[in-house]
């Protein structure tokens, strides 16, 4: 069994080759160099969709409204230390240039290409299902 419930929220960008962003996570946070959907914790407060706009543009520079988020699916998965539940929203619209601000490599990846990245164990069968449904 493991622990307390985090509430994690996440976005799958595509651009308009129907392509899907993944992000590497930095040297020095848990599982590092792992390919992941942009995104993050919840702040005191906030909302889902608020804290994934929030999110995006900290990690990315875009502005994204809260309304341009189309929920898809979820991951529902139990780490060592935690039980990680992350929404995943669809987004195609944003402003901005979109940047890696935290020094991470970014990719744009075809949904069929997901499955080679090594990622987060609660992300694989989230690649699988963006590869059946896109
Ligand atoms: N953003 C994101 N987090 C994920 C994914 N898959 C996954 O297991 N996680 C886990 O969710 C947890 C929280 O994500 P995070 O590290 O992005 O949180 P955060 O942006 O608030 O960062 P911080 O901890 O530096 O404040 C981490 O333990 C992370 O490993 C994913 O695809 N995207
Ligand atoms: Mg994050």
């Amino acid at each position: 069994m493991s622990g307390t419930v985090l509430l994690v929220v996440a976005a799958a960008i595509f651009n308009e080759s129907g392509e899907i962003l993944l992000a590497q996570r930095p040297e020095g946070k848990s599982m590092a160099g792992l390919w992941e959907f942009p995104g993050g914790k919840l702040e005191p407060g906030e909302r889902p969709e608020e804290a994934l706009c929030r999110e995006l543009k900290e990690e990315l520079q875009i502005s994204v409204e809260p309304s341009a988020l189309q929920p898809i699916t979820f991951a529902s998965f139990g780490y060592p230390d935690f039980h990680l539940l992350m929404p995943l929203y669809e987004v195609r619209d944003w402003r901005g240039e979109l940047a890696g601000l935290e020094g991470q490599e970014i990719a744009w990846v075809k949904p069929a290409e997901l499955a080679s990245y090594k990622a987060p164990p609660a992300d694989i069968p989230l690649f699988e299902e963006l590869a059946r449904r896109y």
